[in-house]
């Protein structure tokens, strides 16, 4: 029996992932959470729910609630409440607002839900999943974030239609920030199993066109229709089934990397990690030399902000200083 909850679940990114994780069959219960005025809305949308349930044959309890207590007892927290960007700003401009919402929470999360895992959504997401695992408290494998993931699965889909191949064929990561400093890793990149720079076309891949399509890929969508929301649901609902179903997939989230990638780390960024029931687990990889430097760059981009961030936060005396480290280690 597994309980989901959705906090920001009134808003744009919140509404569809609730939707796209109650497709998943671990999930038994999904719990939509919203702000306090937002009863009606929260309200509709569980009733909204249990109908399509009831005509798709599914057997899943949806429950609201504007109170953060409810949430004990989850496996999993999907944390989307925050501001997102409008046209023409940056997702790093949103960050000390952001971090102002997603710090408390998180600490109460901690708190009251000690065992569960938090999927992070809120952008700067690197920065927030930061913040989330400072101030929950929680070991670096319960506190993750929806980081390259998305961009990862952006750039599949350009090859994809690059090389007229099925999306399953092609196997790509992005690692380091959801950002601007983002690093595509060719090295890593595979069209049905062949290493991409090992076949004759990819001297002819306008890379630098899918590099910056997938960078401005966000605010192409976000000028055109508001906010994104169906790759960010659907990319959430993998990492709840990959949790849910114990399935050791390998997913490029926005976890905490020590050193797993050539001794550089200390922040919660894009890397590969091995996602599994009890969360997110880096792995140690090797990549080409360019893709170290721009790695490591991005790597120091995100730890100023998050030694910034962090520092207004502990000033702040409605916040105050991070929660103690909760327990020291978990079995991978
Ligand atoms: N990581 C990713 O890939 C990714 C993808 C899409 C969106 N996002 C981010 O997710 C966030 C949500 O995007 P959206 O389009 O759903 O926005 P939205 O404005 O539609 O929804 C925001 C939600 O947050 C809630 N909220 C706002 N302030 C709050 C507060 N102080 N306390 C509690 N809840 C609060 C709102 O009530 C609403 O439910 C943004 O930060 C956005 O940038 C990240
Ligand atoms: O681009 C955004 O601001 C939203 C999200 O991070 C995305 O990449 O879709």
């Amino acid at each position: 029996m597994s309980k989901v909850t959705i906090i920001g679940a009134t808003g744009n990114v919140g509404t569809f992932a609730a939707y796209a994780v109650s497709v998943d069959p671990h999930v038994h219960e999904i719990l939509l959470y919203g702000r306090e005025g937002r009863e009606a809305f929260l309200k509709g949308l569980a009733q909204d729910f249990a109908d399509s349930f009831a005509a798709r044959g599914t057997n899943i309890r949806v429950t609201w609630t504007t109170s953060l207590k409810d949430v004990a007892g989850s496996d999993i927290v999907v944390i989307t409440a925050g501001t997102p960007r409008g046209p023409g700003q940056n997702r790093l401009d949103l960050a000390l607002g952001n971090a102002r919402i997603i710090a408390p929470m998180a600490r109460t999360i901690g708190t009251i839900a000690p065992d569960t895992k938090i999927i992070m959504v809120t952008n700067p997401v690197d920065v927030m999943t930061c913040v989330a695992l400072k101030y929950s408290g929680l070991k670096p494998n319960q506190v993750f974030g929806l980081g390259t993931h998305l961009d990862s699965m952006r750039l599949k889909s350009l090859i994809a239609s690059y090389f007229k191949v099925h999306v399953s064929e092609v196997h790509t990561r992005i690692i380091g920030e959801h950002g601007d400093s983002m690093v595509p890793l060719w090295s890593a990149t595979t069209i049905g199993g062949i290493k991409i720079s090992n076949l004759p076309a990819f001297a002819h891949l306008p890379v630098q066109d899918f590099i910056q399509s997938v960078k401005t890929s966000g605010e192409q969508i976000i000028k055109n229709k508001g906010s994104t929301v169906y790759g960010p649901g659907e990319a959430i609902a993998t990492l709840v089934k990959t949790i849910l179903g114990d399935e050791n997939r390998i997913l490029t989230v926005s976890a905490y990397v020590k050193s797993e990638v050539h001794g550089i780390g200390g922040v919660c960024i894009g890397v590969p990690a091995r996602i599994n029931k009890n969360g997110a687990f880096p792995v140690t990889i090797r990549i080409d030399e360019s893709e170290v430097i721009a790695y490591r760059e991005s790597v120091e981009k995100i730890r100023a902000t998050i030694h910034q961030i962090i520092g207004e936060l502990e000033n702040d005396k409605d916040i105050g200083p991070a929660a103690p480290k909760r327990q020291k280690k978990t079995r991978v």
